[in-house]
């Protein structure tokens, strides 16, 4: 049986076009899990990190908009909200569905921090999508009166930027670790944990929203997992996507994900740290990497549909 690192993006648990109500985030993640308990029930491990882009720039704007009335918190700290409300909701979620199909296992969450280097590059250049989508016209408007930076993201519309350093530690892997030993589901990384920087030891929360494939990665890296998935919301990877030339990929080699790289085929904020990620799990020693969404999670483990990206 496998050790699975499965990523499940934010922008499945609130859904294009929706506005993020707990309900709809409710009823998503209860279509995620049925997938993954399939792989739980054929005896996999399976550990969880899920997104928070979507989340994170919504409760970033109710602070923004309450901040005459309570104080604003520092991202950090909303990422680190955003952990403990996704993880409940999932936990939950999964807790009931095992309770459903008569599986007697305990699922946990755990607040988690990544270390990121104070000095990474990505602090002088926000990449990183999060809160909801705006039209041209509605992204004019907000500029207009806030110095805020936006991005065209993968036609679906304009989104908020934000710093996104390259997480270089998991905090609490040994806690994650002791829990996997007990057979316990783990749902850990959310949001790609917490950014902190780390001083002779010390942390110290710093303002970032980390790419959860990038910490899913060196996660799955870290202990060992046979597996990272990466869950979004395209059934494969595509060359021209979006085009009527669109091809989807079964297979791609490194050396052809950085050249497809190079031309551009993976935007910044969306399917590019998706393969970058999937590059770096790779190139600390992982084996298997399959990107899909989360309709199609056992069919890709299955060798049927997905993409992998292989080293050679
Ligand atoms: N070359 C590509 N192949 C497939 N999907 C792509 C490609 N380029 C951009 N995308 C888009 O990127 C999305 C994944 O990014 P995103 O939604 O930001 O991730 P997440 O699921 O982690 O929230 C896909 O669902 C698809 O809409
Ligand atoms: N933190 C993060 O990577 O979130 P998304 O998956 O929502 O982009």
């Amino acid at each position: 049986m496998s050790k699975i690192v499965l990523a499940i993006g934010g922008n499945a648990i609130i859904k294009e076009g929706q506005k993020g109500t707990i309900e709809e985030q409710q009823k998503n993640i209860n279509e995620s899990c049925e997938p993954v308990l399939g792989l739980i029930e054929e005896g996999h491990t399976v550990v969880i990190t899920h997104g928070n882009g979507p989340q994170v720039g919504n409760t970033l704007i109710k602070g923004e908009m309450a901040k005459s009335v309570v104080p604003t918190y520092p991202l950090d700290v909303y990422d680190a909200e955003t952990q403990g409300n996704l993880g409940y909701l999932i936990q939950q979620a999964f807790k009931n569905k095992m309770v459903e199909r008569n599986i007697n296992k305990t699922v946990a969450t755990i607040v988690t921090q990544s270390v990121v280097s104070k000095d990474d590059p990505a602090f002088e250049a926000p990449t990183k999508p999060i809160g909801p989508f705006y039209t041209k016209e509605e992204m004019e408007e907000i500029t207009k009166k806030d110095n805020l930076t936006f991005v065209e993201d993968s036609g679906r519309g304009y989104r908020r930027v934000v710093a996104s350093p390259k997480p270089v530690k998991i905090v609490e892997k040994e806690a994650i670790e002791a829990l996997l030993e007990k057979d316990i589901t783990v749902i850990t990384a959310g949001g790609g944990g917490i950014p902190v920087t780390e001083n002779n030891g010390k942390l110290e929360g710093i303002e970032a929203v980390i790419d959860k494939d990038f910490a899913s990665a060196l996660l799955a890296a870290e202990i060992n997992a046979d597996y990272l998935f990466i869950v979004t919301g395209v059934e494969q990877v595509a060359i021209n996507f979006g085009k009527p030339n669109q091809q989807n990929l079964f297979e791609m080699t490194v050396e052809e994900a950085l050249r497809y790289m190079e031309e551009g085929q993976f935007p910044k904020g969306s399917m590019g740290p998706k393969i970058e990620a999937a590059i770096m799990f790779l190139q600390k020693g992982g084996k298997n990497v399959i990107i899909t969404s989360i309709e199609k999670l056992q069919d890709a483990l299955a060798g049927k549909t997905g993409t992998r990206i292989v080293m050679k």
